[in-house]
């Protein structure tokens, strides 16, 4: 080990981000994230972390997204943003250095952040003699330029080699990083460029719709956020295999962003856009992708003009049977097995539906935990309820399909199909554009509209709820988040009220991601599951010891 840190040069750049003294930060399941205007301190030192992260790794390149995704944006100060780093693999940031990332983030001073860094330096045995190699981007929220501009002079301080990849999509930027990564290599991810992106995406399309009647046009609500700009690319790489019309395209104006559009209005309020009311027609099938374009949610008008979401769980259900019966038809099913991951939130009809077809498997909410559970399969496909997944296939299953000697004209078209599906969908992280077109490629193999997509299982009721708690960390589970173990005799009081329910579920579990405690019911019948909920969330108040002043209303 050799070099020592650039003490002088962290410390006069650190003094130009000082660290807000009221404000406690944590890296969380989605990075950081809060208010814009108070992450200045968190981006500097997030430059700080990636260049260390890259030297711990031998100078392989790390991602920074500057982007919040789903959050609003309202036009006042009040703007979220928020930052998250990329492992090499394009995957997320391994767990350890979330811990890392936090302690550095809360350093009150430039003399405590040295202090923490020459003890992060010694722990996670980091050679700084090693290069610093990072790519960064952002979403297009108004408050990105100044947080870049902090996480700039972070790789400054450090002195290291920094590639800025512009405005673009977190699922972009995760490519970038394995692209990069594996350049030049058997390996090789494709070219580390948006063209190459977009060609690889395309391509692997054009070649699995071939000789397919190409599908009526593809609304598509771009939550006026980054995805806008991608799909308008997009758009020119496919041509006429696939037309798309962009909606909600206002990247510029003052609070757009995710305002009453995205995948996470359409899937929370299981209602259209409005936006989309006079636009889209019965029979048509649109979607909608979040303000990074990570999520998809689609959606369809029946024949009466009546709305119906077909959301994560839907796309898990169509893809990975797809990718079942394509693998049974290469004659491939010894060798390759697919599974599917979900967590609690996935819809029990939708489990049932899988699990009579492949093995399913349920774990804690959050991308990561899904991503390592789906690596443990040949392919694994793996979707949050929300619309964010991916199908991951495993290197030896890739060798695989590139040796596979088919015997009949039907396993070879099969075998040919699988690999370009390996092309098609993002390898790093859930990707809506990806994501879209896989849809759209098993909607043109199947001939299925909305409708008929819609039919391979119908969704038992739901209601999700936030329950507002004194200390939602006295709140702790078990069983993939099923259960709780904490605050005691909760579970079984939990258990005596959903048994009182027909095809009642019900779980409990504090987020990860805001101050309350989530709860979640389904029943047989649309008024059961919420009358389930509510009384599982009033019990919840009241165990955990809430006000009974300010005990919201529709709790029973
Ligand atoms: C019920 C729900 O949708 N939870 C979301 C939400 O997590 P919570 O821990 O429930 O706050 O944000 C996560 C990050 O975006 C996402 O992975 C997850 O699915
Ligand atoms: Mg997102």
């Amino acid at each position: 080990m050799s070099s020592a840190l650039p003490v002088e040069s962290i410390k006069s750049l650190s003094d130009q981000h000082p660290k807000p003294s009221d404000l406690h930060f944590q890296y969380g399941t989605a990075g950081f994230r809060t208010i814009a205007n108070t992450l200045d301190s968190v981006l500097f030192r997030v430059g700080i972390i990636a260049a260390l992260r890259s030297k711990r790794l031998d100078g392989r390149t790390i991602g920074v997204m500057v982007t919040a995704s789903h959050n609003p944006e309202p036009a006042s100060s009040y703007d979220d943003n928020g930052v998250k780093l990329v492992d090499p693999r394009g995957e997320m940031l391994e767990a350890s250095w979330e811990v890392h990332a936090t302690a550095i983030s809360n350093a009150p001073t430039s003399d405590a952040l040295i202090e923490v860094l020459q003890s992060l330096v010694q722990t996670a045995k980091i050679d700084l003699s090693k290069p610093a190699n990072v790519v960064y981007a952002r979403d297009t929220r108004p408050s990105g330029p100044a947080l870049v501009a902090a996480l700039e002079d972070g790789f400054k301080a450090m002195g290291a080699t920094a590639r800025d990849a512009g405005v673009t999509t977190t699922p972009i930027l995760h490519y970038f990083v394995k692209a990069i990564n594996t350049k030049g290599t058997k390996y090789s991810y494709g070219d580390d460029s948006e063209e190459g992106y977009f060609q690889k995406l395309s391509n692997a399309y054009k070649k699995l719709v071939a000789g397919k009647t190409p599908q009526p046009p593809l609304i598509v609500d771009c939550a006026n956020g980054v995805g806008a700009l991608a799909g308008e690319n997009l758009k020119g790489y496919l041509g006429d295999a696939l037309q798309l019309i962009l909606e909600n395209t206002s990247t510029t104006t003052p609070g757009a962003l995710n305002n009453a559009c995205g995948a996470d209005y359409v899937k929370t309020s299981q209602k259209l856009p409005p936006s989309l009311a006079n636009i889209l027609q019965p029979g048509q099938r649109g979607c909608s992708l979040d303000g990074d374009a990570d999520r998809l949610i689609y959606f369809y008008l029946d024949d009466r003009g009546v709305f119906h979401m077909l959301d994560g769980d839907k796309i898990a259900a169509l893809v990975a049977a797809f990718i079942v019966e394509l693998v049974k038809v290469a004659g491939l099913e010894d060798q390759i097995k697919v599974g599917v991951v979900q967590t609690a939130y996935a819809n029990g009809a939708s489990t049932k539906y899988l699990a009579e077809r492949l093995p399913v498997k349920c774990v804690s909410t959050g991308v990561k935990h899904l991503h390592h559970a789906a690596e443990r399969y040949n392919v694994g496909v793996y979707f949050e309820a929300n619309g964010h997944g991916t199908v991951l296939f495993s290197q030896p299953t890739i060798d695989t399909l590139a040796e596979y000697q088919p015997s009949t004209p039907a396993q070879s078209r099969a075998v040919e199909h699988l690999v370009s599906l390996t092309e098609l969908i993002n390898q790093t992280v859930g990707d809506a554009l990806s994501d879209m077109l896989f849809v759209e490629v098993v909607l043109s193999h199947k001939s299925y509209n909305g409708e008929e997509w819609d039919s391979l299982y119908v969704d038992l009721p739901n209601r999700l709820a936030k329950v507002s708690v004194p200390n939602r960390n006295a709140f702790k589970t078990e069983d993939a988040e099923r259960r709780l173990v904490s605050p005691d005799g909760l579970q079984s009081k939990i258990d005596d009220l959903v048994n009182r329910y027909q095809g009642g579920r019900s779980f409990v579990r504090p987020s990860g991601t805001e101050d309350v405690v989530r709860v979640y019911a389904e029943a047989a019948l649309r008024a059961q599951a919420d009358e389930l909920a509510m009384r599982v969330a009033g019990l919840v108040y009241d165990e955990a010891g809430g006000d009974p002043a300010s005990r919201p209303k529709e709790f029973l």
